[in-house]
């Protein structure tokens, strides 16, 4: 009696193991005959995550990826449900759409996670229907000529450069004894920058972090990223892994005796709508969110007291405007839509809420910071190191030819800007750091729609991922040369013009088709200012003496894995030397 009472209990406690068992097997037949185990790949990636999971977590899955490609060709499959794409045709498919692919791929929910106050922007909307509209209300504003023309008319970003020359005297440090060189934490400053730049374009007052405001240097500061915002970004992107985790956490707590059953809890996202976990710290952190939200708000107050002030510029009019329109057409009788930069929205609805609006908002400040920054920080980093000291003074004198003035007080003028734009060397210097150092390195995904697409030759099925990196991309020995891996302004200014055409189109670093930076004129004008201002002043070397020598850390890291995490450390340091 009791033999029988303990086999079966035993066998009760081992069925669901053999359940498990059962259904894993089950699983790992349907992966090996899914569509996408047919395109090349490792075997393992047919059937198991570990190894893309395994490598995003050393921050290797980048570099694994490239190695794939080359060993692979342009199509190639990373997991069991994900496509790495690097092929000219495969790549316009899938962002821009041709006609056999029934337009752009919808985007991939990993980019829920940069949700705001639980509602979406333009960089979060899946499809085209949610992202289309959205775009709208704000594209013209990032046009090349609209971003020059405000710059021309405020300088701004001008004066931020200005800025940064004061906060060199300022925060630099004295360097090898010589007085009128300074050590400057270049990442931490470039930060500063770009921050002060965006958020001038973006609100109605820019932060002014350079200039020493402490406040605006923590929220700057604070939206890089922190432990356990890579937790979040793991949970999102690996879902099925961390599902599958829960389920056999779930049951070894029910059958273990002493731990009791438990139901995990979800990790706080920002996408979330729970307002508790709106309180997440993810990319911009409360106090960022609270004070964006509220200049959201000035904005909107601005723009009712005074609907003049739309032709000044900021995004968040723009964005107040829409909103604005919206609340009109939900309250009058008979709704006419005024404004005709609004017009055609009132047909779907299109209008955000102020939590969508100032989502929208905080989205551009984050997107715009430290992608900037970090091509600054690359771009001074190649300048100064030794052996390229021909290039920084090839960079110096043409610079020298733009007769720019040196104080920063009054905007430059329309005819000056343009020069700046069109100066061919520091042009090439900037392309070769984006090509090089692009700052969204990892792949940039999007989902297979319903149905499936044939893609490069090969068939896919609806719901699987597909994703390209810049940093592959630019990796083309055919495109680029041989010399790929060499940062080398020069390869831009070839006299063979159809290769440099071909390698402009090429460029990735601000992806391509109607989900493609929108921002890119803006930060274009960045660097250029910064680079031109700063160089046209300064020579620079790394700092070699300091304790955090500049190839450590985030350079050193960046160099060398160029992954998801493209926060860098502070600490890299370069000494600016006044050309007196
Ligand atoms: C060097 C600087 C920058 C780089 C390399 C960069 C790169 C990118 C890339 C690759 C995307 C496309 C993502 C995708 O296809 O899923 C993107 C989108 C976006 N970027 Fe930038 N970005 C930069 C600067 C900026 C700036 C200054 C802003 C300021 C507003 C900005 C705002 C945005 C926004 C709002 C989107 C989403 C666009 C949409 O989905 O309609 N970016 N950026």
């Amino acid at each position: 009696m009791i033999s029988v009472v303990a086999t079966s209990s035993w066998s009760l406690m081992w069925m669901p193991v053999l359940l498990a068992a059962v259904l894993q097997v089950i699983v790992v037949i349907k992966r090996l005959f899914s569509p996408l185990s047919r395109v090349p790949g490792p075997f393992i990636t047919k059937i198991s995550y570990v190894p893309i999971f395994a490598y995003d977590q050393r921050s290797k899955r980048t570099a694994w990826i490239r190695r794939l490609h080359d060993k692979y060709g342009p199509v190639v499959r990373v997991s069991p449900t994900e496509i790495s794409v690097a092929s000219a045709t495969g790549i316009r498919d899938i962002f821009a759409g041709s006609s056999s692919s029934g337009g752009p791929y919808p985007k991939s929910k990993t980019f829920e996670l940069f949700k705001h106050f639980g509602a979406r922007n333009s960089f979060t909307s899946i499809t085209s229907a949610q992202h289309g509209w959205r775009r709208k209300v704000i594209g013209a504003s990032y046009s090349q000529s609209a971003v020059l023309a405000r710059e021309a008319a405020t300088g701004n970003i001008w004066r931020t450069a200005g800025n940064y020359i004061h906060y060199i005297g300022r925060a630099g440090m004295p360097a090898g004894g010589n007085s009128i060189a300074k050590s400057v934490d270049i990442h931490t400053a470039n930060t500063f920058f770009a921050g002060d730049s965006v958020s001038s374009y973006v609100l109605l007052d820019g932060l002014q972090a350079l200039l020493g405001n402490e406040k605006h240097q923590r929220l700057i500061v604070n939206t890089q990223e922190k432990p356990g915002d890579v937790l979040s970004y793991f949970h999102q992107e690996y879902r099925e892994f961390f599902n599958w985790l829960n389920a056999i956490k779930i049951f070894v707590r029910a059958w273990v005796p002493g731990l009791g059953p438990q139901v995990l809890s979800e990790r706080t996202r920002v996408g979330d709508k729970d307002p508790k976990k709106l309180n997440s710290v993810w990319y911009g952190g409360t106090e960022y969110r609270d004070f964006t939200y509220k200049s959201y708000l000035d904005a909107k107050s601005e723009l009712k007291s005074n609907p003049q002030s739309l032709a000044r510029g900021p995004i968040t009019l723009k964005l107040a405007n829409n909103v604005i329109t919206g609340e009109q057409i939900q309250t009058s009788r008979n709704p006419v839509v005024e404004d005709p930069s609004m017009r055609g929205f009132e047909s779907e609805g299109n209008f955000h809420k102020d939590a969508g609006a100032a989502s929208e908002a905080m989205d551009h400040l984050i997107a715009g910071q430290d992608t900037t920054s970090e091509t600054l920080s690359h771009a001074f980093q190649a300048l100064s190191m030794l052996q390229n000291k021909p290039i920084q003074d090839k960079l110096r004198a043409e610079i020298a030819t733009l007769n720019l003035p040196t104080e920063h007080d009054q905007p430059l003028q329309s005819e000056q800007l343009s020069h700046l734009m069109r100066a061919p060397y520091l042009d090439a210097v900037i392309k070769e750091t984006l090509r090089l150092y692009p700052p969204h390195t990892t792949n940039i995904q999007r989902t297979v729609p319903a149905g499936g697409r044939v893609l490069d030759g090969l068939y896919l099925t609806g719901g699987a991922k597909v994703g390209t990196s810049a940093y592959v991309v630019h990796m083309n020995r055919e495109v680029f040369g041989p010399d790929v891996e060499s940062w080398k302004p020069e390869r831009w200014l070839l006299e063979d013009k159809d290769q440099v055409r071909q390698m402009e189109q090429t460029l990735w670093a601000f992806g391509s088709g109607t989900r493609g930076c929108v921002g890119k004129h803006l930060a274009m004008v960045e660097m250029k200012i910064l680079l031109s201002s700063l160089y046209g002043r300064y020579t620079t070397i790394p700092d070699q003496q300091r304790e955090v020598p500049l190839e450590s850390n985030h350079f050193k890291f960046r160099s060398t894995n160029r992954d998801y995490s493209y926060f860098p450390n502070a600490g890299g340091r370069i000494v600016f030397a006044e050309d007196i």
